[in-house]
């Protein structure tokens, strides 16, 4: 917790999940929601513009402060009630300012990332035992704080923990003598067999999650507090007050994709998501029209840290993928974990459709106030086009081509 001036932040923060409601939950709510939640966001405006300086150098600080901050401008967007929401949305000076700060030493977007909902969205059930998956309680701070919020980052966090193998897969790698003797390729062949193995476990995870994570109200209570900056063709654009020009800033809201253990595989193996190697099959009509630069961007809501590492990987000096050309008996062990991971992505094709694009056409949870319910709904029915994800890039274009980008790394026999 941050602490002395920065408690404005803190107790706001506390504050907010008892008296704020999504925005376009409120059309037709009592007078005295309506107010409560006006005057949380009239105490924000009214905040004064706190200095950053005694948080700088200090990482854990300033990822409390990223993460507090965040959270903050996503519960200061979403609860304004969606008719008094126009095309645009100034976000004030005071959470604005020492976001910009912040985000900007630890070299992260100015928005809620997966960093801060899922990385760094956790606290130890026993402080005197070690950080073991079973001592840890995710979901630290949350936005309704229904289960399919809380579920939805406990399972992504467990994908991450397998990160820590995968890690040292890597690393273990990179630190061979070298990639030609037979005691070298033995290694390469049990390291890939074992990142097959961690892919395996990220895919049991989300496989999981569809026990845990209720569709219904993932789509319809959770997922509006995180998009970001017109994440719709409806959807109001933000305003940084005090920033010369917002639409430069990097404000999609968190995603998976920015999961960098994913990215880390995904440069590990070699995948090629840009369509820049000529690799077969060829690319279809659909993989060609989908975002090639949605992971690329991705990558700048992650941590400067975790992109560096990310770098380091892909310019590894002993590319993996063609030290496994060059060498038949390593190419099977390659293609198995290759194999693996496109697995990965045909399952997560099928869990974030139904999640996403099979929700759209369903109607909200009792649990959402009638009126509201009948609102969204005609907005969703008058909306056109396919489901969008995060920046509002279209969902199963950019899903199927990251899996055929993975399908089209397979090596063949010379
Ligand atoms: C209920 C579970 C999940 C749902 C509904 C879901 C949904 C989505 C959606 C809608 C996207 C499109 C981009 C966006 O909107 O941000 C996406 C992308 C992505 N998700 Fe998930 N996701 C889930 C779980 C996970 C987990 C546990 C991981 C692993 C850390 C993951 C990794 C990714 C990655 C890496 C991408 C980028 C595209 C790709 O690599 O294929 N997702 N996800």
């Amino acid at each position: 917790m941050l602490q002395g001036p920065y408690d404005v932040w803190e107790t706001a923060l506390a504050n907010a999940q008892g008296v704020l409601k999504l925005g376009e939950t409120l059309f037709g709510a009592p007078e005295e929601v309506l107010a409560a939640g006006e005057s949380w966001r009239q105490r924000i405006r009214s905040m004064p513009i706190l200095p950053t300086n005694i948080l700088m150098g200090d990482s854990m600080l300033l990822r409390r402060a990223h993460q507090v901050l965040a959270f903050l401008v996503h519960f200061y967007v979403h609860s304004i009630p969606t008719d008094s929401a126009t095309g645009s949305i100034v976000v004030p000076r005071s959470l604005v300012a020492p976001l910009m700060a912040v985000s900007e030493a630890l070299e992260i977007a100015p928005v809620l990332t997966y960093s801060d909902t899922v990385l760094w969205n956790w606290e130890l059930i026993d402080p005197e035992l070690p950080a073991t998956f079973e001592n840890m309680r995710f979901g630290r701070i949350l936005f309704g704080g229904s289960d399919a919020e809380r579920n939805f980052y406990h399972g992504s966090a467990r994908t991450e923990l397998v990160g820590v193998e995968i890690l040292h897969i890597i690393h273990e790698y990179h630190n061979l003598p070298n990639v030609s003797d037979l005691s070298s390729v033995r290694k390469i062949n049990r390291l890939l067999e074992r990142l097959a193995a961690c892919i395996e476990d990220i895919s049991s995870s989300i496989q999981a999650m569809r026990e845990e994570v209720d569709p219904l109200a993932f789509y319809w209570e959770a997922r509006p507090w995180w998009n970001g900056s017109g994440s719709g063709p409806d959807a109001p654009v933000w305003i940084y007050e005090g920033v010369g020009d917002t639409s430069k800033l990097d404000l999609s809201g968190p995603s998976a994709g920015q999961s960098s253990v994913m990215h880390a595989i995904d440069l590990f193996l070699d995948i090629d998501h840009k369509l820049q190697q000529r690799r077969y099959p060829a690319p279809s009509k659909e993989n060609k029209r989908a975002d090639h630069g949605f992971m690329a961007r991705m990558r700048r809501y992650m941590p400067g840290k975790h992109r560096k590492y990310l770098e380091w990987i892909a310019k590894s000096p002993r590319p993996l993928r063609s030290v496994a050309q060059d060498t038949p008996v390593i190419r099977e062990h390659y293609n198995a974990a290759v194999a693996a991971l496109k697995k990965l992505r045909d399952l997560h094709i099928r869990v974030a459709c139904l999640y996403v694009v099979t929700m759209s056409h369903t109607r909200p949870p009792p649990s959402c106030p009638v009126a509201a319910v009948l609102r969204r709904m005609e907005r969703e029915a008058a909306r056109q086009g396919p489901a969008t994800g995060t920046g509002g890039n279209e969902l199963s274009v950019l899903l199927k081509a990251g899996r055929d980008a993975t399908t089209r790394a397979v090596l063949r026999a010379n």
